[in-house]
């Protein structure tokens, strides 16, 4: 089962991106406002030009009504979607099938979450059924259950492993230290990971994403149409999103190396691109690093890694800022923190820098000739998920 191809039906042409973090002083409409005058000033556009939009949020708002009022949208189509961490991604693709349809000709799609202030911090718990019985176990707690799976599956020390999520969470840091829009701006030492306090398992509270606020948007016209727009638009080169059964949650055998709705959305989104190896084909991938183990995991899911081998490549560098590959350029959730409704278009944001040369110089990555990014949302946790992935390229064709 397998979408048809969007490929080149649909490309951005203007972004905009608030800052992420404690906005304590900051609510969900000035959040909005922000990121939607930004994308249209990034496209040459006003508000006026666009046909129709869609919002991206969790739970700061119930329907269209969350934007449309902010932004003064009388008598235009505002459509409200959620579906888990991938609420942003969702928003993104369902503007972007609108397009494609010909049903308008400029939309957007804008994602917010207030997390910080609004009592939706990341340790709600989530519920497990257990022999008809429910217990709860936090995020964290959930993805905890990785590292001691990919160790005993893949023949790695514990000890190992920490070095491993070290470099991840060292990494992403080290991004994020090189954005300004990023909740945490500052490198982080290994021991400093190493030794901070434990939140569940494993996992030490750098291993995790923090809980912040934040908002951005894509303006996005039909492919066709983006030449004539502006001289370096983002294509839309494939667009998967798979939902799992929650099967994974009565399977004591599940297997916590890695998550088939990963597997299944990347394999589509590289059928409609055209990606046959995404290792050597992508110029970055932004993924959902909601954990360091959740990262590791990926890098094999996405087929960067071959299967058990993510560990080496992880401390070998090669998805570092000047790595064969880089992954999470920007900094990751790890430094963005994730407001559920903003992460996936935060992560097409860096795409549209890094790929059109616009980045910092910085944290500005080394393109050698590709023209592929990859941005990816895992929604819900091991074995009851969903998950998206999207490709964006530079070139038409
Ligand atoms: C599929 C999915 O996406 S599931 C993911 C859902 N998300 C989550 O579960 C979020 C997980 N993270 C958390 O719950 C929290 O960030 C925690 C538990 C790790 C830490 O929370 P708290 O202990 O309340 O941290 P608090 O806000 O008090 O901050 C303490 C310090 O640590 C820093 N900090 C807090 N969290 C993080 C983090 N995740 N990474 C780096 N630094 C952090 C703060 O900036 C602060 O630093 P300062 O003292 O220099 O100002």
């Amino acid at each position: 089962m397998s979408a048809r191809s969007i490929r080149d039906a649909a490309a951005i042409v203007g972004m905009g991106l608030t800052q992420f973090g404690e906005l304590w002083d900051r609510g969900p409409e000035d959040l909005i406002v922000e990121a939607a005058l930004a994308a249209v000033e990034d496209a040459g556009m006003t508000l006026s030009d666009v046909d129709a939009f869609w919002l991206g949020t969790r739970a700061t708002g119930m329907s269209g009504l969350t934007l449309s009022r902010p932004l003064k949208l009388a008598g235009r189509p505002v459509t409200r979607v959620e579906n888990f961490c991938a609420t942003g991604s969702e928003a993104f693709r369902n503007a972007s099938y609108a397009v494609a349809a010909g049903a308008y000709d400029v939309v957007m799609a804008l994602g917010v979450e207030k997390m910080k202030d609004a009592g939706t911090s990341g340790l709600v718990p989530v519920p497990v059924p257990e022999d008809g019985t429910r217990t709860e176990l936090t995020g964290p707690a959930y993805f905890s259950l990785l590292v001691p799976a990919y160790a005993e599956r893949h023949g790695v020390s514990r000890e190992e492993l920490r070095r491993v999520l070290t470099h991840i969470a060292a990494k992403n840091h080290f991004n994020g230290a090189r954005n300004p829009k990023a909740q945490f701006r500052k490198e982080v030492a290994a021991e400093t990971i190493e030794r901070s306090p434990r939140v569940a398992g494993d996992l030490r509270v750098f291993d995790c994403s923090g809980v912040s606020d934040g908002a951005a948007a894509a303006v996005i016209v039909r492919g066709e149409d983006a030449p004539a727009r502006r001289a370096d638009p983002l294509y839309v080169k494939g667009l998967a999103l798979v939902a799992g059964d929650g099967s994974g949650q009565r399977d004591t055998e599940y297997d916590f190396t890695t998550f088939p709705e990963v597997v299944a959305a990347g394999r589509q989104a590289y059928a409609q691109a055209g990606v046959e190896d995404p290792a050597r084909e992508l110029a970055l991938a932004e993924v959902h690093d909601c954990f360091t183990p959740t990262e590791l995991v990926l890098m094999e899911d996405l087929g960067f890694s071959a299967r058990g081998s993510a560990w080496k490549d992880v401390l070998a560098g090669r998805f570092d800022l000047r790595g064969d590959l880089a992954v999470n350029p920007d900094g990751g959730l790890k430094s963005f923190g994730h407001p559920v409704g903003a992460s996936g278009l935060r992560m097409l944001y860096e795409c549209w820098l890094q790929l059109r040369g616009a980045a910092p110089a910085e944290r500005q990555i080394d393109l050698r000739g590709r023209t592929l990014g990859l941005t990816h949302n895992l929604g819900g946790p091991p074995g009851d998920c969903v998950s998206f992935v999207s490709v964006v390229g530079t070139q038409r064709g």
